[in-house]
This record gives C-alpha cells, structure tokens and sequence, in this order.
C-alpha cells in the first residue's frame, strides 16, 4: 500500500492563464492505493457525493491507465470539486505519486506531469497542467506547452472558498477568444512582475503581478460579491487579489502578520453579498507527499 497526501493548488494567478500555478499547504486530499487486478475507486470526504466512483469519469481512472497500473484507490477529499483550488489534480497527483512508486515505475516528478494531466483531461476536455504542475513539484510553477519550470517559494495568502459552485469546463466557456495589444502588453507586464516576486518571495510583487484585464473580469462575473471581496482584502492589507484557477475560490497574497485579517475580512464581505464561504490561510508550500 502506498499514501500520498497532495496539495491544492491554485492555477493562473491572474496574468498567467493556463500557464501558472502554485502549490499551496492547505487544504490536501489523501489518497491510498493498493494493488488489484481491476481499478476500483472509494470517494470520502468533502464534496465526495459529487465525485462519480467510476474509473471512467473519476480523474484517478485515467491516471492508473496511463500508468498501467490497475489498483483499489482510496480518496479522501480534503479540496472540494469545482472549487478552482485544483481538487481534480489533487487526487491526479496524488495518484500519479502513489501508483507510480506501488509499481515501482520510477518516473520523475517531471516525467508525472502529463501522467496526472491525463486526469484533467477526463473533467475539463483538456489535459491542462497549471494545476498539476504544482501538486507534483511544489512551489511556483511555469506550464509552457511540455516544458514545465518549477522555483520553491514561500508567499503568505488566504485562499476564500464561497458556497458557490464553477466548474472549470464551463469557466473555460467565458473565456475571450481576443485581446487588444494593450492588454496583452499590460499582461505580460503583470506576469513578469510576479515572477519575479515569486523568486524574491516578495508578496508584494506577487500581487501586484495578478492584475490582468482579460479572463479575469469574465470570470469575475460568475461569482457573486467579487468586487466587494476584492476590495475588502485590499482595504485589509492583502497585496493583491485574484480569481483562483477558474473559481469561485480567490486568493490574496499578504503579509504573514495580515493573512488573519484578510481573511476575516473576505468571509465577511462575502457574508454582506449573501454567500457563506470559508478562508484558508495557507502559504504556497511542497508537492504531493509520499507518507
Ligand atoms: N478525484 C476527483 N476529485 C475531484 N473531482 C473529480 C475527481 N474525479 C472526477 N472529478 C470531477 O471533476 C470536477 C471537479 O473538477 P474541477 O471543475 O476541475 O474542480 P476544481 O476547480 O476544484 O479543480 C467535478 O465534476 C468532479 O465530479
Ligand atoms: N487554467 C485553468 C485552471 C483551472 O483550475 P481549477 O482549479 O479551477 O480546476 C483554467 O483557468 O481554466
């Protein structure tokens, strides 16, 4: 038997769609797998009832196939589905880590990147890997095509998970097909900038890098009281606030000695919208863990 504990993660970033992503402390999934002659899946946990069992529609299915690797998987969900925390590629990465040392296939974390992307193909019709990046090598990843480019990082931020539900298959539905040269200039700008603070773990740049003009305030729109949580992070000292991967979740980057305060007040401004959430307080941290 092998266990994994993988971590949410939190993709785009803003200025970098489909590109960026981080790997962040809480919340986890835990994943068990056992060998068997036929993949079997067992769902506990936090939206469970949601998350089909059948090997053909759960994103574990399509991991344990491309890695030839039939077993009894055990999932207990710690990141809610359609949270955009990456909840599909928590248990896509844990799987991959944990299938891949059960059968001893010694691939690379690098080399489990397309295993685990395999998954999200199954939930969102694309095997996308600003998710899994991350859940699998930690910290700040860059998702470039096959190339993927991972720094260690340790930047403070509240993640804030509203009652609502967005899946990442219909999110990806609002996204524009164009943007102006001015907004691609501006974004590239931003994504430089965050990059940057990535590597000097300065949140401050962090946030100011998540400022994007074009799929943020299109996905914006699917979450009721965006603006007036954005704004009442700010006003609290967060560095910056986002749509986190395709939402409804959205994170701020702060300060360690702000991160309660934020937090407060984005529940609270989500409360005053008439939604109930929950804010994490976490920090972007390591990949998936083998125990
Ligand atoms: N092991 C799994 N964990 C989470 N969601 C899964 C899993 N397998 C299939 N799904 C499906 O994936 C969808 C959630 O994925 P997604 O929309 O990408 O959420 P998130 O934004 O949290 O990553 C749900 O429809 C869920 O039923
Ligand atoms: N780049 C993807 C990321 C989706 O992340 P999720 O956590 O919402 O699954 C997108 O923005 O569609």
């Amino acid at each position: 038997m092998q266990t994994v504990r993988a971590p949410a993660t939190s993709a785009n970033l803003g200025s970098g769609f489909d590109v960026f992503g981080v790997a962040l402390d809480r919340p986890t999934d835990v994943v068990r797998v056992e060998k068997a002659d036929r993949t079997t899946i067992e769902m506990t946990g936090v939206g469970s009832q949601y998350i089909p069992e059948d090997p053909e529609k759960n994103v574990v299915g399509a991991v344990a196939e491309a890695l030839d690797a039939p077993a009894h998987i055990k999932i207990d969900k710690g990141v809610r589905p359609s949270s955009g925390l990456g909840s599909s590629a928590a248990s896509s990465a844990g799987a991959a880590v944990a299938l891949n040392a059960l059968y001893d296939r010694g691939l690379s974390r690098e080399e489990l990147v397309p295993v685990a992307a395999e998954g999200e193909a199954v939930v969102s019709g694309e095997a996308h890997a600003d998710n899994v990046a991350p859940a699998l090598l930690g910290g700040f990843t860059v998702a470039r095509g096959d190339a993927v480019t991972a720094v260690d990082a340790s930047i403070p931020l509240v993640a804030c998970l509203p009652e609502i539900a967005v899946s990442t298959r219909d999110a990806r539905g609002v996204v524009p097909t164009s943007a102006s040269m001015e907004d691609v200039v501006h974004t590239v700008g931003s994504a430089a900038t965050l990059a940057v603070g990535m590597c000097r773990d300065d949140p401050e740049l962090v946030g100011l890098g998540m400022d994007e003009r074009v799929v943020t305030p299109a996905r914006a729109e699917l979450i009721t009281g965006y603006d007036a949580v954005r704004e009442a992070a700010l006003e609290a000292g967060a560095a910056g606030v986002t749509v986190s991967g395709a939402g409804p979740a959205v994170i701020a980057p702060c300060r360690d000695s702000n991160r309660r305060h934020v937090a407060a007040a984005m529940v609270d401004a989500f409360a005053d919208a008439g939604v109930e959430s929950r804010a994490y307080q976490t920090r972007v941290s390591q990949g998936a863990t083998l125990y």
